[in-house]
């Protein structure tokens, strides 16, 4: 292992899946709040006491999908949530009006994810500290190049309730130097609260009609598992959950980098064959780079989980890493270009991993041991013809 192992927070290395969530994941709905909070370890400090109040921050499409499920689920378990689930949303102007009056009074996000329609108990708000007061259940859901400052933000307004916990549903990593972090790790040091992390093949405009699908939530104890289980998981949106918090963050963000390569491979015109040595050459590298540099992550999560391999097959033919890589070999525009003229405000994460993934390895020697990893980089940042994706890997 290399000395970035130490940098990083370590899960617990078994058992592999929380056993109560078999549980709750048959009886879903079943089971009662007070015997779910009784379950499991003992997190490090104690869960406030009373009902929880959810906080999401961020607004783009996968916010708001899943804002809107918490938002369901609060009013769904009454006993055991505030009614009220409050959405960061950073202001607009949406036809010269506040994006967070339209979407309080339109009940829809018309710039994100317009067309779905959200629960009246979900309630936009321009100011972050406003968002998170109070708040004991918080999900970190940015783009990821903007989380710092969010968090300096947060810990600038002393907004954080010291006892809330955290998930992160942000794909990517943080790279300085020759240390790696999740970002649910990155919370974690930042704000001080535990942070799970929620990943899987969640195209979120599909999650949002309400099309079934899976996640994995990796959480650091099975308190917070209970927790999270609750407020995600839903008749359309099956919630696992898991231990290995690193497996399940590093699934969201690497997948993104093999996403660009099955992008280049379509715009190639290369056929399925080819797409599925990707696929598959991509999935071990994923394993390989979480297992050799994370202490305790877990194999299975890369092959039996939503957060894996599953996450890997929606994004490398529906998301938007795919498109615009095939769009990058078609067109020769830069990613940044094509990012403005495709995405309409979204922002793409692959291109980003990929680059702070080539210095992580490069940092540790690693380089040639990840090949996949580093055309994508090589292709995107220096010139390399997208052709040499394929040649000799
Ligand atoms: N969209 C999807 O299908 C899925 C996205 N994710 C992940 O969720 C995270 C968020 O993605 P999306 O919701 O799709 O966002 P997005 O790509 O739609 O970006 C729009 C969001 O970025 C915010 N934003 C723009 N400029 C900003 C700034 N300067 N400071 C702070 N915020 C700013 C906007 O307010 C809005 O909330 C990403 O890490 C992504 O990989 C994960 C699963 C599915
Ligand atoms: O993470 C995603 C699906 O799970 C979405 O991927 P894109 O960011 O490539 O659209």
């Amino acid at each position: 292992m290399s000395a970035a192992a130490s940098t990083v927070s370590t899960a617990p290395s078994s058992p592999r899946q929380y056993p109560m969530f078999d549980d709750l994941h048959i009886a879903s709905g079943a089971t009662t709040p007070e015997r779910r909070l009784s379950l499991g370890d003992l997190p490090p400090s104690p869960l406030p006491s009373g009902k929880h109040r959810i906080a999401v921050i961020g607004s783009g499409s996968w916010g708001t999908a899943l804002a809107k499920i918490a938002a369901e689920n609060a009013a769904r378990h009454a006993d055991m949530f505030e009614p009220t689930v409050n959405m960061w949303v950073r202001e607009k102007q949406v036809n010269g009006k506040k994006l967070t009056e339209v979407i309080n009074k339109t009940h829809t996000n018309q710039r994100y994810l317009p067309d779905v329609s959200l629960p009246a108990n979900l309630i936009a708000v321009p100011r972050l500290p406003d968002v998170v007061r109070n708040a004991t259940l918080i999900v970190f859901v940015t783009p990821h190049q903007f989380l710092p400052t969010v968090i300096s933000d947060l810990k600038r307004a002393g907004a954080i309730h010291p006892q809330a916990r955290a998930v992160s549903a942000i794909k990517g990593v943080e790279v300085e130097g020759s240390e790696i972090k999740t970002f649910a790790s990155v919370i974690e040091r930042d704000l001080s609260i535990p942070c799970s992390a929620l990943s899987g093949a969640n195209i979120a405009l599909e999650v949002a009609l309400e099309q079934f699908c899976e996640t994995t939530i990796g959480c650091p104890s099975a308190a917070d598992s209970a927790l999270w289980h609750a407020v995600f998981d839903a008749h359309s949106f099956r919630v696992t959950c898991v231990e290995d918090v690193n497996g399940v963050s590093l699934g969201g963000a690497l997948k993104n980098v093999v996403a660009l390569a099955a992008g280049f491979v379509d715009g190639l015109r290369l056929g399925g064959n080819t797409k599925a040595a990707i696929l598959r050459i991509g999935l071990k590298e994923m394993t390989e780079f979480c297992l050799e540099f994370f202490e305790g992550a877990q194999r299975n999560t890369f092959s039996n989980e939503s957060a894996g391999v599953a996450d890997l097959i929606t994004t490398c033919y529906g998301g938007r890493n795919r498109k615009c890589a095939e769009e990058f070999v078609k067109s020769g525009a830069s990613f940044d270009d094509i990012e403005r003229r495709l995405l309409n405000g979204q922002k793409l994460q692959g291109t980003a991993t990929a680059e702070e993934v080539h210095a992580f390895l490069k940092a540790h020697g690693r380089v040639a041991a990840y090949p996949l990893f580093e055309r994508v980089y090589q292709i995107a940042f220096n010139g390399m013809p997208p052709a040499q994706l394929v040649k000799g890997l």
